[in-house]
């Protein structure tokens, strides 16, 4: 156990982005899915993506990571085999991608997980999955044990619990003999992932065709095998314009497609809107305040539909509290159900270090404070809460202490380093 404790300092200058974990979670399965040897360059090896090259591995992939190049390397190998045990650690992703993967190569699977995985919503495939097919049982959450093959036809399901399954069921249908249809019975939340899964799949080869309800999936594809390079993740860039919000200094960072298809982009007009100075330039993003001196930094709140990108709310809330008037985030009820209840955790810690956020059912409402006092926060072991926290620092009177410091290794493994490389105090602290 670390807590982290971050302290008020100026912050300017460049950063690298870490690689997007959704564009890269989908790279190395469509490349253990293809016939022939494939390497994902700027790919880091973040515990999420862990859990799912270690998935490929118990199906039979070949895989070896270069930590010097940052790449993978993905070699030609027929996934499949009749039992795995697959540990997907924390990851929602690697779950709920890899049980249809893994139903589609008929292979017999029992998946593990831990922290809050096992409590994560599984019922969309518990309904569907054996109506294709193949059987689920588990005691309640995981370990979940998977048997039978899938097949080919309709798969009817709600929009709004989670895109993961509509983009595990992306991944695994074109590998079935016969045509399939997902059909959406709500509209869809978190589309840009689905967005972004299907332009990873047509990266290697493999075309889906959208439909008035949905997507139709022609059967019997092929993976392609080839090189493929990770994109920046817009979900981690959302936490240095908070801090260049409530800073002040001008940070610049690298590694961003501006024609991602990454939903978090849309961080680049919620951020400007607050009042955040924004230019991409050069293919880096420059971010700065020239009125973080004013009362309120010249931030003012506003209401934001979160229903698209719910990874931005740590971020926005933190930036939220500082801002003048009110913020009304809604439409953000799946967020109880991510590493932690991230509503009730990103109020407690905001209230702790001296803001004013009220919880609602579908998210939260804000009045901004023009400085926090800092104190003690609980990171409740969630990757997104402690990188927040670190631009309430900039505001607080005190140090801001945060719990479970090391679970940036979730999505993040050197947010704190990076941090300081732009003159961040971010200072580690073992606690037994
Ligand atoms: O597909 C993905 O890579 C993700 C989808 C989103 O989940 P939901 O669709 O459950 O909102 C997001 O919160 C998660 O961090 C990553
Ligand atoms: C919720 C997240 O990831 P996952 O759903 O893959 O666990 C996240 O990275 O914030």
């Amino acid at each position: 156990m670390a807590n982290v404790i971050y302290r008020k300092s100026g912050l300017k200058g460049i950063l690298q982005i870490p690689p997007s974990k959704s564009a890269a979670h989908r790279a190395v399965l469509c490349a253990a899915l293809s016939q022939g040897n494939c390497e994902i360059g700027n790919l880091e090896l973040s515990d999420d993506l862990t859990a799912t090259v270690n998935a490929v591995k118990a199906l039979g992939g070949i895989v070896s990571y270069d930590k010097k190049r940052k790449t993978l390397l993905v070699q030609s190998a027929d996934l499949g085999g009749e039992t795995a045990e697959i540990d997907c650690l924390e990851s929602g992703s690697t779950l709920r991608f890899m049980i249809p993967v893994a139903a589609a190569l008929g292979v017999k699977t029992t998946f593990y997980g831990k922290g809050r995985l096992p409590q994560r919503p599984l019922g969309i495939y518990q309904k569907l999955l054996p109506e294709h097919g193949v059987l689920l049982q588990t005691e309640g959450g995981l370990p979940l044990k998977m048997e039978g093959k899938l097949h080919a036809g309709s798969y009817t399901l709600p929009g709004n619990v989670s895109s993961q399954f509509v983009t595990g069921l992306l991944l695994a249908l074109p590998l079935l003999e016969g045509d399939s249809e997902i059909v959406l019975s709500s509209e869809l939340e978190s589309k840009g992932y689905v967005d972004l899964t299907i332009s990873i799949l047509a990266d290697f080869g493999v075309s889906v065709i959208e439909t008035a309800t949905g997507w139709h999936i022609p059967g019997g594809q092929k993976y392609c095998a080839r090189r493929y390079m990770v994109e920046g993740d817009w979900s981690q860039a959302a936490f240095f314009l908070c801090l260049a919000a409530l800073g002040g200094g001008k940070i610049q960072i690298a590694g961003l497609l501006e024609s991602s298809h990454q939903g978090d982009r849309a961080c680049v007009s919620l951020f400007e809107r607050f009042g955040l100075q924004l230019a991409f330039e050069d293919g880096v993003l420059k971010a700065w305040n020239p009125n973080a001196k004013q009362p309120f930094g010249g931030l003012k709140g506003f209401a934001i539909d979160v229903a698209q990108i719910p990874d931005m709310v740590p971020a926005l809330t933190v930036c939220a509290c500082a801002a003048e008037g009110e913020t009304k985030i809604y439409h953000a009820e799946r967020l109880r159900l991510k590493e932690s209840d991230r509503l009730a955790a990103m109020a407690a810690a905001m209230n702790a270090l001296g803001g004013r956020v009220t919880e609602t059912e579908d998210g939260l409402m804000i009045k901004g404070v023009p400085y926090f006092s800092g104190g003690r926060a609980e990171g409740r072991n969630d990757h997104r809460i402690v990188m927040a926290l670190a631009a309430a620092a900039c505001r607080s009177s005190k140090e801001v202490c945060v719990t479970d410091a090391w679970s940036v290794r979730k999505s993040y493994p050197g947010f704190f380093e990076d941090l300081r490389k732009l003159g961040g105090i971010a200072d580690v602290i073992d606690v037994g």
